[in-house]
């Protein structure tokens, strides 16, 4: 978004910077931080909260921020963001109420959590840019329409596959082509692994073995093609989508066959996924074009000859993109990627056999997987969301693979995320 680098210098110069809070401080908080704090002119990172003090303290010094308070109290942060100190807490909803931070970044992967922030930030009138796919992949429909009612922008992130899977989506259609398919382009697809078998990657990457996990066993992926198919309008082809893997290396460009033509061009179009293709891990999109001439240019430029032409962006930079989606909503009240519908949902499935009485763990552990499912489906067959399991108790024995309903387990009491599970359906459904 090149207009977003023009208009944070124009802040940096009249010395009146876009002000962020950041919930979480693990792996992608660090990144963030350091990329506001380094290298986006006309933007401070003012605060951050996290469970464990001494964590998001790491994080403010891996951006060269030293001399950092830690707050308590309401008034002590206001006092920190007005004067320019930089500010912890383990108190998130501190951030939502506090004045002058212009917007929020979730970005701790905790859907309970995510509810409550996404929930304090849109009632105090701030926007918020969700980096937590699962909180935005279970909920984000109805959290959007919140967001509407106070007039603030709820927002996935540029950087992470559904934001610059929305890019360019949006180029796409802006010159013309009809998109048809979204899809990423995965290194490895296994359901079956845990934090156990991912622990030297974790260790390697200084990631949390759970979330590495959940990026290995599809989960994520679901998550990421449930947000984009809730932006877009799109379905998923089957339970689960085709992702089918070819050949290491061989472009993208050059499997489009991988996808029956009718999925993408009866109906609203498709999310999927494509295994071992090139250039990985990027994303693309696949789009038609009707007008012959344009379709002659299209030829003459290399992008072949129809029906199916394939734009693709070679990577997606997570953390480093997170800025530009904090200026398109506090300056141009542009969403990086938001939910339009309730369409696709991210349902539950054993990854192992598992016994009656079992609690369920989390996103990237050890007992579920998730698999994308279009949301007509999920709850006419009453199919329990990915986003809902942890801490679900199981009523009896599920094999593994099979997709879990509410019928199988109790819901832990009281959570905000099975309240508005419940509204969305009302609102998107009734
Ligand atoms: N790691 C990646 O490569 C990557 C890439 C793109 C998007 N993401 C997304 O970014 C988010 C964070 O990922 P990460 O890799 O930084 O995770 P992480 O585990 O390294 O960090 C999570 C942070 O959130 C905090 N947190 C987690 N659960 C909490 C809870 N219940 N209550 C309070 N604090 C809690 C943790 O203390 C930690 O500071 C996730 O939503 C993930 O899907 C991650
Ligand atoms: N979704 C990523 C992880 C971080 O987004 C992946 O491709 O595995």
């Amino acid at each position: 978004m090149i207009i977003v680098d023009s208009a944070l210098k124009q802040r940096d110069i009249e010395g009146r910077p876009i002000k962020v809070g950041m919930i979480g401080a693990g792996f992608m908080a660090q990144g963030i931080a350091v990329q506001i704090e380094l290298f986006t002119p006309g933007m401070e990172l003012a605060v951050i909260s996290n469970r464990t003090l001494s964590k998001a303290i790491n994080v403010f010094q891996s951006a060269q921020r030293e001399n950092i308070e830690q707050v308590d109290t309401l008034e002590s942060l206001n006092q920190c963001i007005h004067s320019g100190k930089k500010a912890v807490t383990n108190n998130p909803f501190l951030l939502c109420e506090a004045e002058g931070l212009d917007a929020i970044i979730e970005v701790t992967g905790a859907v309970e959590l995510g509810c409550q922030i996404a929930l304090s930030a849109i009632e105090n009138r701030k926007h918020i840019i969700m980096m937590n796919a699962e909180t935005d992949g279970t909920v984000g429909p109805i959290l959007k329409v919140y967001a509407d009612q106070k007039g603030v922008v709820f927002t996935n992130a540029d950087g992470d596959q559904p934001g610059v899977t929305l890019n360019l989506y949006r180029f796409v259609k802006q010159i013309g082509l009809k998109p048809v398919l979204c899809g990423n382009i995965k290194g490895l697809h296994d359901p079956y692994r845990n934090p156990t078998t991912q622990e030297g990657f974790a260790k390697k990457w200084k990631q949390n073995p759970a979330m590495v996990t959940s990026f290995a066993d599809g989960s994520k992926i679901s998550f990421e093609q449930a947000i984009t198919a809730n932006a877009t309008g799109m379905r998923v082809a089957k339970r689960g989508m085709h992702g089918p893997t070819v050949e290491m290396g061989k472009h993208v460009r050059d499997c489009l066959d991988e996808y029956p033509l009718s999925d993408m061009l009866e109906g609203p179009g498709i999310v999927d996924y494509i295994v071992g293709a090139s250039p990985g891990p990027g994303v693309f999109v696949l789009g038609t074009m009707e007008n012959p001439i344009q379709k002659h240019y299209l030829n003459l430029y290399k992008v072949g000859e129809g029906p199916l032409y394939c734009f693709y962006n070679p990577y997606h930079l997570c953390h480093f993109e997170v800025p530009i989606t904090v200026a398109r909503a506090v300056l141009f009240h542009d969403a990086a990627i938001a939910p339009e519908a309730h369409l696709v949902d991210v349902v539950a499935t054993a990854k192992t056999d598992l016994s009656a009485g079992t609690t369920l763990d989390g996103i990237g552990h050890y007992m579920t997987y998730g698999l994308c499912e279009n949301s007509d489906t999920s709850l006419k067959e009453n199919l329990l969301p990915l986003g809902l399991a942890e801490g679900c108790i199981l009523k009896h024995d599920i094999p593994k693979d099979q997709v879990l309903t509410y019928d199988d387990v109790i819901l832990p009491k009281d959570r905000v995320v099975d309240r508005l599970r419940k509204e969305q359906t009302v609102f998107f459904h009734k």
